[in-house]
This record gives C-alpha cells, structure tokens and sequence, in this order.
C-alpha cells in the first residue's frame, strides 16, 4: 500500500490547476487513474490520482498532508499510459493539465456527488417492520423504491421525500439506506441539442455504397503495406510517410494493414480530417470488419461516448475511425495510427490544447513502440522534408490504380478572360467543357475556397497583388480605416488607385461566396440540377452525406463546393473539376498559403476522372504564372516541395524555425493594443538577456490578427520565431510571466499557439 497521493484538482481558476499531495488512509485502495473526492482550501474537490509513492518529494518531507478523503471508482479509469500522455500535452501545448486531462479522457466532466441507496427490499420487508417505521421514513423509502436504480442523489432525495436530516440519520442507522460517492458525468444536457454530423449516434450506416470488393492489391499496395508492416515488426516506435497520388488506393492500403495487426492481436486508429468524412470511411471499413469497428468524434453526446469507451477498453472494438479527437482512443492494445489526408489543417485543434494530431499520435506511439502512418497524396512540407533527411521511412504510390490517370490540367488566365470582355465568375473554357459534361450526362465538380475569410487587392488586368514588402504575404484589405495591413509585422498601406505594376484601374478586393457561384451557374445552365456543398447547407446533421449521397446516384449534374469536397472522394461519373479562383488560397496571409494553394488544387484535381472516363481540371485563377499553380497543375510534388522548402529556409519558416504566437483578447481596443505593445516590449527586452541574446529568435509584430475582431472581442498578435523549441517556449514563458505582473495585463485574456497553422 502507497502512502501519498499526488493528485490532480479539477477547478476552473487556473491558479490551482496543479497537483498538490495528500496522504492515504489505509482503509482506501487508491491506484493512478482514479477519481478521488480531497480537501482543497476548505472545499471539497474533486480530483485524479496521478500518482503514487511511499516518499514525498524533495523538500515535502515532514509535511503534515491532508488525507484523500473517498474514492470514486472502482478501478483505475483512466490508463497510465494516458496520464503521461496528458502531461506531455500539457507541456507542448503551453496549456494546463487540467484541460489536457479532459481532452485525452472526454469523460471527467462531471462531478463527484453524494447519493443515498436503498439497502433493504421494501416489497419483501413485513408490514410490522415497515409499521414501525415513522410516516416521515417511510415516504421516503417509497421514493427510493420507485427511482429506478433504487437510488437518488442526496440532494434530490432530500428535497423529493422531504425529510429531515435527523430521520436520514435514523435510517442509515438502522440499515435501510446507505450513504455514498458518485461521480456523475455531465453533458448530458448539451446532447438535446443536435450534433453536427451523425452526432445522434456512431454506428455505421450503409448508404448504399459500391459493390463489393473482389480485386487485389496492385503491386505498389503490396509494397506499401509489407513496408508499414515491417515497421511494425522492428517493435520500435516509426513513422511511416505514404506518399501515394489521388487515386492510388491508399484506403485499401489501410484496410490490409488493419487486418494484419488484428490478425496479431493489436488494435488500430484510422484518422479522417473531418467528420463529415467519417461515416463513409467507416461503412468501407465495416464491410470487412464488422461490429470491431466504432466511430469517435468530438460530436458524439456524452452517453455515446461513455459506451464507446466502455467498449474500446473491454476489447469489443478494435478499430476506430474519427476525426482528430479519435487519436485518443484508450484501445488496450494499440499498435497503428494511421492518420489519412495528414496535410490537412483540420488535424489541428484550434482550442487549448492545441495539439496537432500527428504529433499526439507520434507521443502515443513512442510510449507503446507502435507505427504511426501519415498518407496523402500531397503530404505536409514537414513530414516530407522528414522523410528526405531520413528521420522517417518513406513508401510511396506513384500510379492510380488500373486504366485510371491522373487528369490533365488547364490553367485558364483570368486576366485574358477580363480582355475579352467575359466578365463572368465562368471563364469561357469552363463552360464550354461543362456543357460537353452535361450533353455527355457525365458530372462535375466546381471548387471554391471559402477559407480566405480575408480580403486581399488585386489587379484584375495584370494579376499583381498587393503584399508586404517586410514578410512577403499578401497584405489584407480592412473595411474600418480602409488601409491594407500585413498580419506579421503590421506595415500599414492604403491601397492602391491604379494598380503599381501595370498602371491599370481594375483593381479589386477579392473575395467570393460559393452561394453567388451556384446562382450565376443557374442562371448560365438554367435547367441543370445543382447541388452545393458548404457550410451553410451542411449545418444540420446529416446533410452532408444527404448530399453527397444525391450526387452518387447521379441526382445533379454539377456540385459547387467548399474544401470539404476536396478531400477522399471517390466519385466514378466526375469527369470535370473547375477552381474557380485559385487567387483565393494563393493570396491568404500567411506563410503556407502556397503549399495550401498547391495541396488544395491538387486533391481537388484528384476528384477527376477516377474510374475508367478519363477525367479533365481547370484551374481558373490571375497568377498563372504562379509556381504552386503550375506545379499542381503539372502533378509535380516533387518540384514543388524542393521549391518550397528552400524558400521556408530563406526566409526563416518552419519547419526551419518553430512559431508561437501570442493572441491578445480584450473587448476594448485601446486596451488590446496597449497590451500587445508592453507585451512585445517585454519580449524584446528578454532578448537582450544573456540567456536569450546569443540564440536565433526574432519577434515579429505586435499586429492586428487576420479576424482582427471577433465575438465582440479586439484581437492583436505577437508571433516569435526560432529554431529551437524548448527555447522559444522558456523565452515566452518569461516574457508571458511579466506581463501577468504588469497592470496593463488585467482583463487581457492571451492565446498561446506553439507552431500555429494558420495566421
Ligand atoms: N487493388 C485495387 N484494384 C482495383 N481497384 C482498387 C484497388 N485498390 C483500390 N481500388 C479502387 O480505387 C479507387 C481509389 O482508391 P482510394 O479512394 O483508396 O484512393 P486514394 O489513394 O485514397 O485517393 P485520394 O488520395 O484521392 O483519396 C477506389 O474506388 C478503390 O475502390
Ligand atoms: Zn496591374
Ligand atoms: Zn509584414
């Protein structure tokens, strides 16, 4: 038996967001993972066991601790190799323990509350006992006896039976009821509302999906897989990058792999980026393995989720497909994530903890010696350049799979369309090649990026974008004081009247909605069934797969789309893919925007042509000459990564450099700005520091965020650049630390984002 305790508390007020130690009683077997109910500054609360020892601490020694006061569980909830997990997380992330803990195990939300149960059969007890008792007693026996665990919370019972504590006394004493702790898990009331996709529940459903299964492996999947698999085999923690184009069969990759480890005895975690995705990879996946498989995502309500862990952990299910949360699943016997589409940004989290869950996966990896697989057909700049150096292996699929090739690709000027007088969102070429789809009854698909929620200028007449001439991003339009403004180091320019380039007058702020695509289309091909896949028709659960399932039975001719159709799909019929303006990515302010340009317009390429119709892309945009433009168009990964990469060293990018950004919140802008300067006085200074001085580390901005007001909030940033990590973390942490002493910093709420994807 332990002696000491260390304990993590649960309490919203950060300060106490630690663990503090407190002594075991010896009538209570306490293991790591369990809940426990301890004393905390004259309160009770609730808390996991974290750890236990026989010593204390350094320093703790003779300390007169405070005793765990009930436990919560039976046995350990939460797997050790989790707790560890949620430090690390906590560490990388800059974010608490606490919030870690509940995004690694979703389930703690709750509280430990007191619950009184019946002990005694009231049906079997004689009359004469129960005569005995008084009228008071009584009533509350039948209350107890008609809930349906026969139990109630201790503050429900009392108010609903109505007694007096003394008569509860009374009837503990003799036996009737008994006093005890519980955890309750809350959320429940969250789960009336409607999920957004298939939130109601996580089976899989069968939508009518594509015959069956009856080819083999092609010799590149063959490859592929006896490659993961013997990384599997070395029993050392590996990652593996699967660099395979659109419509390689990587899916299929996947599904061999996943047999394989459970043929071992292992269990397996298959990524998608969005939920959305997850219900058709999951009926893929269902074919084969049945009722082993089960969906997670941040969407299920909390009793879905409580099930789902139950069965994960008892061993039901053995492969989890999900979206970047399922990268936590407690399988026992963990050996292979696979995260597919690893390029996305949606792998990501955008809260604290914002983790990435490639690395979380990596993390789970080295603790259980397993295989972590990226795939994609265009893979990260990081995980590329890591299998370049060597650091990780690299399989790769350079064909589609049988007759199918990747399609060609014109790139149509939209400057040259403006010439010709076609003022239209539709270039020429693109609607002469939809016309020859609809008269063929084949499909297509047209491709708009509604993430640019910026507006850059452009010059409609020679295609010149305004950008920074300090950090070579597109500088950004602002309706409020009309000026253009960089978002990393907050150079401040009016725009334009004729364009600085070619002396032109068309210049415009860009920026268009996929709702005005569909109805200009309408009106070009006005008999023409139309489906449009964005955010707006997608909100209501299931209407994605609604969707999309409509365009598989070939219920529309022409699908107008977000990214959310870029990714995974696999539809026969579509022969056509137009990008409406690749401009839209090309020019977003921030760093990645032409590897995202080139990422995108490649996967959307991908969705053409895919079974035995030979498939065709346009690419519609004002920078033709753009090299992520014309190396997509050409498939050229390759090209593109190296061309890439050496700009990223030039100008100091990751992965040649790591990144944390600090946002600055406050309701008032005087006071948001006020902040972010002392803040970045503070890191400047810190710069000066011998500790500091002699390392790589620059401080760029303050600056106005890209949504520089949001939910009623001033929004101002501070990113700080540098080659070592664990570097650039200490000399925030010290900048971050002064800040908090200073007045100015009183209401200023801080977002901190180690290696943030997106400005
Ligand atoms: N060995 C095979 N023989 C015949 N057809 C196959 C084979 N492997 C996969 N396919 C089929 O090829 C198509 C493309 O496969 P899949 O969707 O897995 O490609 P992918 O590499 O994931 O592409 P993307 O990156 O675009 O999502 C699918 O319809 C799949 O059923
Ligand atoms: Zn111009
Ligand atoms: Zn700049």
């Amino acid at each position: 038996m332990f002696r000491y305790a260390e304990v993590l508390v649960d309490v919203a007020n950060r300060r106490l967001d630690q663990s503090y130690h407190y002594s075991i009683p010896d009538y209570l077997s306490l293991k790591i993972g369990m809940r426990v109910l301890v004393p905390l500054q004259n309160r009770k609360v609730q808390g996991l066991v974290v750890n236990v020892t026989d010593d204390l601490p350094e320093g703790m020694e003779g300390f007169n601790l405070k005793p765990v006061l009930e436990i919560a569980d039976k046995d350990s909830l939460v797997p050790q190799d989790l707790i560890e997990l949620a430090h690390w997380l906590a560490q990388t992330t800059i974010c608490s323990v606490a919030q870690s803990l509940h995004t690694v195990w979703p389930l703690l939300k709750g509280k430990i509350e007191e619950w009184i149960v019946l002990l005694a059969s009231i049906e079997d007890s004689d009359v004469q006992t129960l005569q005995w008792l008084d009228v008071e007693a009584f009533r509350a026996l039948t209350v107890l006896n008609r809930s349906r665990k026969k139990a109630v919370s201790l503050k429900i019972f009392l108010k609903r039976a109505n007694i007096s504590a003394g008569t509860l006394e009374k009837l503990i004493k003799q036996g009737w009821v008994s006093k005890e702790v519980r955890f309750v898990t809350t959320g429940e009331d969250s789960s009336l509302k409607q999920a957004p996709y298939g939130g109601q529940n996580n089976k899989v459903k069968d939508y009518g999906a594509r015959t069956d299964r009856t080819y083999e492996l092609t010799r590149e999947q063959a490859t592929a897989v006896r490659g993961v698999l013997t990384a599997l085999e070395e029993g050392s923690s590996q990652t593996v990058l699967l660099h395979g184009v659109t419509g390689s069969g990587k899916t299929d990759v996947y599904r061999e792999l996943i047999a394989q480890v459970l043929a071992q005895g292992g269990d397996a975690i298959l990524l998608v980026p969005e939920i959305s995705l997850t219900s058709q990879v999951a009926r893929y996946f269902e074919r084969q393995f049945g009722e082993q498989v089960i969906i997670l995502h941040s969407g299920l309500r909390q009793r879905e989720k409580m099930k789902a862990w139950a069965d994960i952990l008892s061993g039901h299910k053995r492969i989890v497909i999900g979206a970047r949360s399922a990268v936590f699943a407690p399988l026992p016997n963990l050996r292979l994530i696979i995260l597919d589409e690893e390029h996305d940004g949606a792998y990501k989290q955008d809260e604290n903890p914002k983790y990435h869950a490639r690395d979380v996966a990596r993390k789970r990896m080295d603790l259980r010696k397993g295989v972590v697989l990226l795939g994609s057909a265009t893979p990260s700049l990081e995980a590329y350049a890591a299998a370049q150096s060597g650091k990780i292996r690299m399989l790769t699929m350079l064909s589609r799979i049988g007759k199918s090739v990747l399609p060609p690709v014109e790139i149509v000027d939209m400057r040259d369309e403006l010439r010709q007088g076609n003022r239209s969102i539709f270039s020429l070429p693109l609607q002469q090649k939809l016309r020859e789809r609809l008269t063929r009854g084949e499909q297509s698909m047209l491709f708009l990026n509604r993430r640019g929620y910026s507006t850059f200028v452009v010059c409609r007449e020679c295609g010149y974008v305004v950008s920074c001439s300090n950090c070579d991003i597109a500088l950004t339009y602002h309706t409020q004081g009309q000026a253009m403004r960089c978002h990393y180091c907050d150079h401040k320019e009016m725009p334009p009247h004729t364009c600085p380039k070619c002396g032109s007058r068309y210049i415009r702020f860009f920026g268009q909605g996929t709702q005005r695509v569909e109805e200009e289309l309408q009106g070009l091909f006005p008999e023409v069934p139309i489906l449009r896949l964005d955010y707006d028709t997608t909100r209501s659960s299931e209407a994605h797969d609604t969707i999309l399932d409509k365009f598989r039975r070939q219920e529309a001719s022409i699908l107008v789309g977000t990214q959310m159709m870029a990714k995974g799909l696999d539809f026969p019929n579509v022969t056509l893919v137009g990008v409406i303006a690749a401009d839209q990515t090309l020019n977003m302010p921030d760093f990645r925007a032409r590897e995202r340009t080139f990422q995108l317009l490649t996967q959307v390429a991908g969705r053409a042509g895919r079974s035995n119709k030979p498939g065709e892309v346009v690419i519609q945009t004002y920078s033709p000459q753009d090299s992520a433009v014309m190396r997509a168009a050409h498939h050229d990964f390759q090209g593109f990564f190296w061309e890439e990469i050496r700009y990223r060293k030039e100008r100091k990018y990751p992965p040649y450099t790591h990144i944390i950004r600090v946002l600055l919140l406050h309701e008032k802008e005087d006071r948001v700005i006020k902040g972010a300067n002392e803040l970045g006085a503070f890191l400047q200074q810190g710069m000066q520091e011998p500790k500091f001085g002699n390392t790589e580390l620059d401080v760029l901005g303050p600056a106005p965020a890209v949504l520089s007001r949001l939910r009623n909030q001033w929004r101002w940033q501070i990113s700080v650049k540098g080659t070592r990590q664990d570097i650039l973390r200490a000399f925030l942490h010290q900048g971050v630390k002064r800040f908090f002493k200073s007045p100015t910093s009183s209401g200023i709420i801080l977002n901190i984002e180690v290696d943030p994807l997106s400005s």
